[in-house]
C-alpha cells in the first residue's frame, strides 16, 4: 500500500510539472504538501479512489486579464492581472492580491494552493484563492496607484463578490490600494457590499487588528510552540526579514513578549541594531514615508546597514522570522542558522524556506512554525472582518485580538495532534499540511465529483 501511494504521488507530481510547465514555485509548494500527505493516503484509500489530490492541485478557475492605466506623464501602460480561484470546498475563495514585478501565474498558483490549507486551518468557512499583478508600486504617485487599482478592479469586479471570492492585501497591497479598489467596486456595482474585500480602512468596514493580525498571529503561534517545548521568547535574540506589514507587527509583538529583535531588512539590504530595533522609527520609514531601510541608520545611533538582503541570516540568533517573500532561506542560509544555534524558525511569509532548507531544519531538530499555520492569523482576521460586515457591527481591538490568539493556539494544537497521529511528532510542517488537508478533502467528498 505504501509503495502504491508513493507511486501515485510521484505520478501526480510529474503530471503536474508537465501541465504547469515552468511554474517552479507552484511545483515546490505542491511537492512539499503531497509528500507529507502520504501517511494520510495510506490510512484513507477513499481519497485516492475519489482522486482528491488530482482535483486539489487543479484550480477551479484561473482568470488572466489586461490592466491598462495612465501614468502621470499621460502615457498608457499595460500590466497583467491574475486571480486564481483555487478551491471553494469550504467557503468562498479567499486570499490576497500581490502587486510586484515578479508576479506571474505560477506564483499566484503557489500562493493560492497554500491558501487552501491555511484557510482550512483557521476553522473558518473560507476557500482558497489568490491574485495580483506584475505592476510595480515602487516609486509610483498616489494618483498612478489609484489609476492602476481602478483599472484592475474594473475587470476583477466581474469575478468576485462577498459570497463568491473575497480578495485582500499581500505584498504591495495595503489599505491604500484596498481603499481605491473598494471605491471602484462600489461604483461599478452600485452597491455597498463591504464583505467583498478585507483589509479595508476602519471608516468603511475594516476590522480593528487586521493590520496587526498576521505579525501578531505569527508570534502567538511561536509562543505556543515554544511553551509546549518548555521555552518562551524572553531574551531570545530574534531576526526578522522584511520590513512590511507582516514583519513590523511580528517584530512589535515579539518585543512585547520580551524578545530582543536586532535585525530587519528590505530587498536592498539589512540593518543590525544591537540596542534592539525601534519599531516606531521603522514604521515611520517603511510604512509612512515608504523609504528604503538604509534610512534607519540616519535616525538611530549605533545601528549598522549592510547591502544585500541574504546576509541577514548570517547574524547569530535564537529565533529567525522570515517575513519578506518566498525562498528567502535556502539550504546555504539554513546551514548557517543551524551552525549559529538557532532554536526556532517562524515562517511569516508564504513559503520563505526552500523544501531543502525545511528538511534540514527538521533533521536538525529545529522547531519550525510553518507558513500555512503560523501566518494564518491574517486571513483568519479577514474572515472575522467578513463576519463583522455581515452582522453590521464592529468588535473592539481587544475582542478581535483575543479571537486571533485563540485561533492561533487552536492551529498549533491541530498541527501538533495531526503530526502525532500520523507518526511525525514535533514536525509541525507535516502536521499543518495534514490537518489543513483533512477538512478540505472531507468537504470535497461530501459535495460529489465537481
Ligand atoms: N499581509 C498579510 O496579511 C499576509 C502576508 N503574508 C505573506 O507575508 C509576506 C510579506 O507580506 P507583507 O508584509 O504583507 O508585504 P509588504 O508589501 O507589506 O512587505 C513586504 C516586505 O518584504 C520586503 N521584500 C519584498 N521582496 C523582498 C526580497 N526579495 N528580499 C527581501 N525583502 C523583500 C519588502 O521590502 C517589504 O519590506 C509575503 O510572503 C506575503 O505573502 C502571509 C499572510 C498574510
Ligand atoms: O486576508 C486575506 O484574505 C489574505 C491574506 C493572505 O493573502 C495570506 O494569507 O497569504
Amino acid at each position: 500500500m505504501e509503495n502504491n501511494v508513493k507511486n501515485i504521488t510521484n505520478k501526480i507530481i510529474s503530471d503536474l510539472k508537465i501541465r504547469n510547465n515552468g511554474d517552479k514555485e507552484f511545483h515546490q509548494a505542491v511537492e512539499e504538501v503531497l509528500y507529507s500527505l502520504e501517511p494520510v493516503l495510506v490510512k484513507h484509500p477513499e481519497y485516492i479512489e475519489q482522486s482528491i489530490i488530482e482535483r486539489l492541485v487543479e484550480p477551479e478557475r484561473q482568470i488572466i486579464f489586461r490592466v491598462p492605466w495612465i501614468d502621470d506623464k499621460g502615457n498608457v501602460n499595460v500590466n497583467r492581472g491574475f486571480r486564481v480561484q483555487f478551491n471553494s470546498a469550504i467557503g468562498p475563495y479567499k486570499g490576497g492580491l500581490r502587486f510586484h514585478p515578479s508576479v506571474n501565474i505560477g506564483i499566484i498558483k503557489f500562493l493560492g494552493f497554500e491558501q487552501i490549507f491555511k484557510n482550512s486551518l483557521t476553522g473558518l468557512p473560507i476557500g482558497g484563492g489568490k491574485g495580483g499583478s506584475d505592476f510595480d508600486p515602487k516609486g509610483k504617485s498616489d494618483r498612478e496607484i489609484m489609476n492602476f487599482c481602478q483599472s484592475f478592479m474594473t475587470e476583477l469586479s466581474k469575478h468576485i463578490g462577498m459570497d463568491i471570492d473575497v480578495p485582500a492585501g499581500d505584498i504591495g497591497v495595503g489599505s491604500r490600494e484596498i481603499g481605491y479598489m473598494f471605491g471602484q467596486y462600489k461604483r461599478i456595482k452600485n452597491a455597498n457590499e463591504p464583505g467583498v474585500l478585507t483589509g479595508k480602512g476602519l471608516t468603511y468596514g475594516g476590522s480593528l487588528a487586521r493590520t496587526e493580525a498576521t505579525g501578531f498571529g505569527l508570534i502567538y503561534f511561536i509562543n505556543e510552540m515554544l511553551a509546549y517545548h518548555g521555552m518562551d521568547l524572553k531574551g531570545k535574540r530574534t531576526i526578522v526579514s522584511g520590513a512590511g506589514n507582516v514583519a513590523i507587527y511580528a517584530a512589535q509583538k515579539a518585543k512585547e513578549l520580551g524578545a530582543n529583535v536586532v535585525a530587519m531588512c528590505d530587498s536592498n539590504g539589512y540593518v543590525l541594531d544591537e540596542d534592539g530595533i525601534d519599531i516606531d522609527i521603522m514604521t515611520q520609514i517603511k510604512v509612512v514615508e515608504r523609504k528604503r531601510i538604509v534610512e534607519y541608520v540616519n535616525r538611530k545611533q549605533n545601528a549598522k546597514y549592510f547591502e544585500g538582503q541574504k546576509g541577514i541570516w548570517t547574524i547569530k540568533c535564537d529565533i529567525a522570522l522570515p517575513c519578506a517573500t518566498q525562498n528567502d532561506i535556502d539550504i546555504e542560509q539554513a546551514k548557517i542558522l543551524v551552525e549559529n544555534g538557532v532554536i526556532a524558525i517562524g515562517e511569516g511569509a508564504n513559503m520563505p524556506c526552500t523544501n531543502e532548507a525545511l528538511n534540514y531544519f527538521i533533521e536538525n531538530k529545529i522547531l519550525v512554525a510553518p507558513a500555512k499555520a503560523a501566518n494564518a492569523g491574517g486571513v483568519a482576521t479577514s474572515a472575522l472582518e467578513m463576519s463583522q460586515n455581515s452582522m453590521r457591527l464592529s468588535w473592539t481591538f481587544e475582542e478581535v485580538d483575543e479571537k486571533l490568539n485563540k485561533i492561533m493556539k487552536n492551529i498549533f494544537n491541530m498541527s501538533k495532534e495531526a503530526a502525532k497521529e500520523y507518526g511525525h511528532e514535533g514536525n509541525y510542517v507535516v502536521g499543518a499540511n495534514i490537518a489543513g488537508f483533512l477538512k478540505v478533502a472531507d468537504a470535497m467528498i461530501s459535495q460529489g465529483i465537481i
